[in-house]
């Protein structure tokens, strides 16, 4: 594994563990010669994390769209900075060049990224693992409300089950590494033969 997009926020947040957090991933990724790809920005969270991994002497790609470079909160002491012309095309091109995907917290924009890119994987899509740095139990009430959809079998075991739970860095890189590749079952949940499979996805 030579490359891990994290998602995180934009804001500083008011829980001084989460910006620790960001400090001890970036250390974590430099020590261990992964590259950070992310969303660019010098600002909140973001900011945290690539301020670490350069401090650490480590590698940063960011990508960016260009109304946000023209909004001044990229990040100028990256190793690359790509600058796109919209989000969309920025979750592609942060999404190829990640061999895993790992969130801190944040707020709507890291979700959004979050769900995407377990959502592709819950779709067959990418085989790439997902993780949650979980810094004071941030990501607990969130496990615990899609644990409510698979008990009211909405979202299948195994896509829940999916997601990689670290309260570190360096047991979050473990994690990542060891991980299965995702597997596609192609089933809906309850909707008989007819909604089987989704086409175009291998048995
Ligand atoms: C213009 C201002 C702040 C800049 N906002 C963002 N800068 C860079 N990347 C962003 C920004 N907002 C969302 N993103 C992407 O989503 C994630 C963070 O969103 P969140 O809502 O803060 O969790 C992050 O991973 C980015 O890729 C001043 O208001």
């Amino acid at each position: 594994m030579s490359s891990v997009c994290v998602f995180t926020a934009s804001s500083p947040g008011t829980n001084p563990a989460y910006r620790d957090a960001a400090w001890a991933l970036g250390a974590t990724l430099a020590r261990e010669r992964v590259r950070l790809v992310y969303g660019g920005a010098r600002v909140g969270l973001m900011g945290e994390l690539a301020d670490s991994v350069r401090a650490h002497d480590g590698e940063v790609v960011g990508v960016m769209p260009r109304n946000l470079v023209d909004w001044e909160v990229a990040h100028e002491g990256l190793s690359e900075l790509r600058v796109v012309t919209s989000m969309h095309e920025r979750k592609a091109q942060m999404s190829e060049l990640a061999d895993a995907f790992a969130a801190l917290p944040g707020g709507l924009g890291t979700l959004e990224e979050l769900f995407e890119v377990w959502t592709w994987s819950q779709l067959g899509l990418h085989a790439k693992p997902v993780a949650l740095l979980d810094p004071g139990g941030f990501w607990q009430p969130l496990l615990g409300f899609l644990d409510g959809m698979v008990s009211e079998r909405l979202l299948r075991r195994e896509d829940r089950e999916r997601i990689v739970v670290a309260d570190d860095p360096d047991t979050l890189l473990d994690r990542l590494r060891t991980a299965e590749p995702a597997t596609v079952s192609g089933k809906w949940l309850d909707n008989g033969p007819a909604h089987a499979r989704a086409p175009g996805l291998e048995a």
